[in-house]
């Protein structure tokens, strides 16, 4: 290991968004991957399992039971597990100095009273809640945390959906252009989004050549995209949204519907999002039209697409990104590089 890299460990290296962090941080000229776990990879090495460069690939997968010794090899863990998971281990690993990115929900919310409605558990940890910085980097009106991710100690890395929603309705809220009374996200989502676990509603039979609904007024990204437009805009934010499995294996596309306030003129609302992301190379603004999975799945980009109606009064725009990049790990791996100052992810 070169001294000048920063040491970094992965738990819940198994899944879907942990594979893919691997793969990114191996390549990362900045950092160097020394320690990961994960139950089902137990006493393999990671390059049985994942496609790294050879160094890295000698690597023993550790249980989880040895995941806060394997991380506190590391300067910065990065949590690929469930919320309820990432909840305990995050204050664990504090405590131990190191610091954390979770790519779980587990601290996005500020409000530790949304966890058991939202997430189906009480929060262990609820002051850390407002300590987290939430990490969607083009959007900085998300988070309440002065500096940004810069010397954060935890990273709250943002839902797939909502990274998708928030990029497309926050340069709306900002300018004071909607209504932020009644925004309306429709989402679909590849299968990756849910993750490697195995349940019925992601059979094959269930989900080739289909398209369903799924936890209609329920979903968790509800309250994170609420929150962060009502933080962008500062108004009370209120979303209805509705996310849809999609019979693909990667990438998600929400589709946001608002009124307009009248503060803006239609002829300028593209102009706005020109300008907005302007200086972020990670986002594309492009016709709504050309807004699509395969321009963006396999990408750490988000392309984004809006149209005003002035004779309705309205505004559509379309954002697509891959939800295990964009959507979950090379998002996760923005925010460390800007946690501890390296270069940022090359946009490739
Ligand atoms: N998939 C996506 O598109 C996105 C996912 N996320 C979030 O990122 C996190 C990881 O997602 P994803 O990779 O899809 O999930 P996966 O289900 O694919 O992977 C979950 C990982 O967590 C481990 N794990 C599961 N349960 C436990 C447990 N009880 N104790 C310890 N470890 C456990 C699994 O290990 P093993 O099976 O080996 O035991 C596996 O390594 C989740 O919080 C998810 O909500 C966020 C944005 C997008
Ligand atoms: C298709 C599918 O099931 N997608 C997942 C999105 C995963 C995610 O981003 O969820 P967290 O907020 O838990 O991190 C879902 O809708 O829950």
């Amino acid at each position: 290991m070169s001294a000048s890299k920063v040491p970094v460990s992965i738990l819940g290296v198994s899944g879907f968004a942990g594979s893919e962090l691997a793969r990114l941080v191996a390549d990362h000229d900045s950092l160097s991957l020394v320690g990961v776990a994960a139950d089902r990879w137990q006493g393999s090495k990671l390059g049985e399992r994942v496609r790294v460069p050879a160094s890295v690939g000698k690597l023993p997968v550790a249980p989880m039971s040895d995941a806060i010794t394997v991380a506190r090899q590391s300067e910065v863990a990065l949590l690929a597990t469930p919320a309820e998971v990432s909840a305990k281990l995050a204050p664990e690993l504090l405590a131990h100095g190191v610091r954390v990115v979770d790519l779980s929900g587990a601290f996005r919310l500020e409000d530790p009273a949304a966890y058991p409605r939202w997430y189906g558990f009480d929060h262990p940890a609820p002051e850390l809640l407002a300590e987290a910085h939430y990490g969607l980097p083009e959007v900085a009106s998300a988070s309440t945390r002065t500096g940004g991710a810069k010397d954060a100690r935890l990273i709250a890395n943002p839902g797939c959906y909502a990274t998708a929603a928030i990029l497309a309705l926050a340069p709306l809220v900002e300018a004071g252009a909607i209504d932020p009374g009644s925004m309306y996200v429709d989402g679909k989502s590849g299968v990756s989004g849910a993750g490697r676990k195995v349940e019925e509603r992601l059979l094959f039979m269930e989900v080739d050549e289909n398209l369903s609904a799924y936890r209609v007024g329920n979903h968790q990204h509800t309250p994170e995209i609420e929150q962060a437009l009502s933080r962008a805009g500062r108004a009370r934010a209120s979303v209805t949204f509705v996310p849809h499995l999609l019979p693909v294996r990667r990438g998600l596309l929400v589709t946001a519907f608002a009124r307009l306030s009248g503060a803006v003129p239609p002829a300028q609302i593209e102009a706005l999002f020109r300008r907005a992301y302007a200086p972020a190379d990670l986002v594309e603004v492009r016709a709504p039209e050309d807004v699509t999975l395969a321009q963006v799945a396999y990408t750490p980009y988000a392309r984004l697409g809006v149209r005003a109606d002035a004779e309705r009064g309205s505004v559509v725009v379309t954002s697509a990104l891959d939800n295990l990049l964009k959507g979950a790990a090379s998002q996760a791996l923005q925010n460390l590089c800007a946690m501890i100052g390296a270069p940022p992810l090359s946009p490739h």
